[in-house]
């Protein structure tokens, strides 16, 4: 471990697939603290590159952003736009956030790691026991909701959590209600 980045629970609450300016300003109002957009053409909740650079423009020095895609190339068109890449490979980049399902092999090299076995899923699984002794920024994301995310704080102690689905609606169009409800829930432990 470098010693240069933090653990424990640092409180960190990040909402992943926005596509809409409105989502941003209700990110902003609710008090998360990033937020994501999904840059692969693989998702439901792709945006392209003009729509994620619209996004990025919208959220800049108002609250931290981060491009979410598959592979490192799907987020090269928007990569200066946003303060971190969020990816499921190990590339060699100063702002990576690398999610996997996987223990790291380098966590010094990260800003952050997600443990993330959903990839915008939706469904939970049992979190193993190693997520616990990754050093650094540790962020747990999948199928996460109002109703167990208190309790994976609680069990796990990350530097923070990460939800899609549970506060949409439908594939990108996020319920404020439902966001509300979430930051509560993991503002609550
Ligand atoms: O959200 C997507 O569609 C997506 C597609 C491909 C790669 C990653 C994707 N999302 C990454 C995220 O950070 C999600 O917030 C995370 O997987 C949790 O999603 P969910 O289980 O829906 O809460």
């Amino acid at each position: 471990m470098s010693g240069r980045r933090p653990t424990g629970s640092g409180g960190f609450v990040k909402v992943c697939g926005l596509t809409q300016e409105q989502q941003i300003d209700w990110a902003i109002e609710l008090g998360y603290d990033a937020i994501g957009v999904v840059v692969t053409p693989r998702s439901k909740r792709y945006c392209p590159p003009e729509r994620a650079v619209a996004l990025a423009d919208h959220a800049r020095g108002r609250i931290p952003t981060f491009a979410v895609a598959l592979a490192h190339e799907e987020t090269r068109a928007v990569a200066e736009h946003f303060d971190t890449i969020q990816v499921y490979e190990m590339v060699d980049i100063p702002n990576l956030a690398l999610a996997s399902g996987t223990p790291p092999e380098h966590p010094e090299a990260l800003d952050y790691f997600f443990y993330d076995a959903s990839t915008g899923s939706g469904v939970f699984a049992d979190i193993p026991e190693w997520v616990k002794d990754v050093p650094g920024r540790v962020v747990i994301a999948g199928g996460l909701d109002e109703y167990n995310v208190a309790g994976v704080i609680k069990t796990f102690a990350p530097y923070g959590v990460d939800v899609s689905s549970s506060v949409e609606t439908a594939p990108g169009i996020k319920s404020r209600e439902k966001m509300a409800a979430f930051i509560a829930a993991a503002r609550s432990h």
